[in-house]
């Protein structure tokens, strides 16, 4: 998709309160979750975005039942667990998630299940995840390439057990056999071996949610996580906003020197897009977090950060863009497990940012960035939602710039573009 979106620039300091979709990774577990729970639950307020639908249609295509409820912007997701006792298809689309979470469980039904996705998805990283699968029991049919397309061959039941893995590439290998495990005769205990796991917060997140469900995690060592095998109790779970896609808001207030709140804020949470807080703390800007609403106010002039963004991978493309409009150097580290996700991220946002004037070193697990004068253009998106995130946020202080295929960022935030040129230029969406 080559269609080219002129990203608006607020005329002044914007003052604006936002309201944002749910969490992906929230949404995403918590379907997993319901579908091989005891009993019915409902997933409230979630999001409706590719990736969660197409969560949803793999989840039924199994058997699952999933409806929705009536009420406001398509009401809740009403879950209903049942028999997995059919061949299926499953399109990953561009999901990790999917990719990711629904083979574990898939071993549970009993039929063959296949997986495919979008071109780029057959180039993200999997294969260690299914080896780790069938070092457990579940039969993978891989051609040994350990790369979209698969299919798993469900018997109705795991063995389970002790796993060694190395999850240096992805924390969704380790997330995916844990949401699976309970449901394994044995459990599992999977041993991360290799360089360190990135993205721990998405780990601590499914911790806490298999422990919501009354399953048993131990989590006490070091790259070790086992889960006790038995029952995942049926909860109702409601799903916080996405942090994560509130960095290219909270961005507009400290792009323009002005002033940006979103709303229904958490005041705990594993999501990293918490870290941003500190990150704009850090970056200049005053926040503030008062009653669920946070606040940021943008500073005259952005100063540079240097900063280890391991745990927090996906608000780089984000982050970068605010360090491409910054007035002193950026150091942004740690991410070299980015290269993996739905583009190489760091040469796309060297290139890009590069493109529009941006003095940026590529480095291997990240980037350097100085400040230079900026120029519009044209802002290649590669199908990666975050991608058009850092170029509508280049767009606030940069005249021109057009980002391509805008439409990409339906994989995590339904009509963003409509959204979006609401916050910049005032009025309701
Ligand atoms: O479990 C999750 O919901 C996610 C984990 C992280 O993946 P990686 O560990 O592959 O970075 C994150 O980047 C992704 O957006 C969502
Ligand atoms: C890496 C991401 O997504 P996925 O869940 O497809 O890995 C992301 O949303 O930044």
């Amino acid at each position: 998709m080559n269609e080219l979106w002129p990203a608006p620039r607020p005329l002044d300091p914007v003052d604006r309160v936002v309201s944002l979709p749910g969490s992906k990774s929230l949404t995403n577990r918590a379907l997993v979750l319901a579908a091989i729970a005891d009993g019915p639950s409902v997933v409230r307020r979630p999001l409706r975005s590719r990736d969660t639908l197409l969560m949803a249609a793999a989840l039924t295509s199994l058997g699952t039942g999933i409806e929705d409820t009536a009420g406001p912007g398509g009401g809740d997701w009403a879950v209903t667990p049942q028999a997995w006792d059919r061949d299926a298809d499953v399109d990953c689309g561009l999901a990790g998630t999917v990719m990711r979470f629904v083979p574990p469980v898939a071993g549970l039904a009993r039929g063959t299940v296949g997986f495919d996705g979008d071109p780029h998805m057959r180039l993200r990283p999997v294969g260690q995840m299914l080896t780790a699968l069938a070092d457990l029991g579940v039969h993978v049919d891989d051609d040994g390439r350990g790369a979209l397309p698969f299919a798993v061959r469900g018997s109705g039941t795991v063995s389970g057990g002790t796993v060694t893995i190395d999850a240096s590439a992805s924390s969704q290998f380790v997330s995916a056999l844990l949401l699976a495990g309970a449901r394994y005769e044995h459990g599992v205990d999977v041993r991360h071996v290799g360089k360190p796991v990135p993205s721990l917060p998405h780990i601590e997140m499914t911790v806490q949610m298999l422990r919501q469900h009354g399953v048993g995690v131990d989590d006490s060592d070091a790259d070790r996580w086992a889960v006790a095998p038995g029952p995942v109790a049926a909860v109702d779970h409601a799903i916080e906003p996405d942090l994560s896609n509130a960095a290219p808001f909270l961005a507009l207030g400290a792009a323009t020197g002005g002033r940006v709140t979103v709303t229904d804020w958490p005041a705990t949470t594993t999501q990293p897009g918490d870290e941003l807080r500190e990150i704009l703390t850090l970056m200049g800007c005053e926040v503030s977090l008062v009653d669920g609403d946070l606040t940021v106010q943008g500073p005259a002039r952005l100063s540079g950060v240097d900063l280890d963004l391991h745990d927090v991978g996906e608000l780089t493309p984000a982050i970068a863009a605010l360090c491409a409009l910054a007035d002193s150097p950026s150091h942004l580290r740690g991410v070299a497990h980015i290269r993996g996700h739905e583009t190489d991220r760091i040469t796309a946002l060297a290139t890009e940012l590069g493109r529009l004037g941006a003095d940026v070193t590529e480095r291997e697990d990240g980037l350097s960035i100085r400040p230079s004068a900026l120029h519009g253009g044209t802002f290649h998106t590669y199908a990666d939602h975050r991608m058009a995130h850092a170029g509508v946020i280049l767009g606030l202080a940069v005249d021109d710039v057009l980002v391509e295929d805008i439409a990409t960022t339906a994989k995590t935030f339904p009509d963003f573009a409509t959204a979006w040129s609401t916050a910049v230029r005032g009025g309701s969406a």
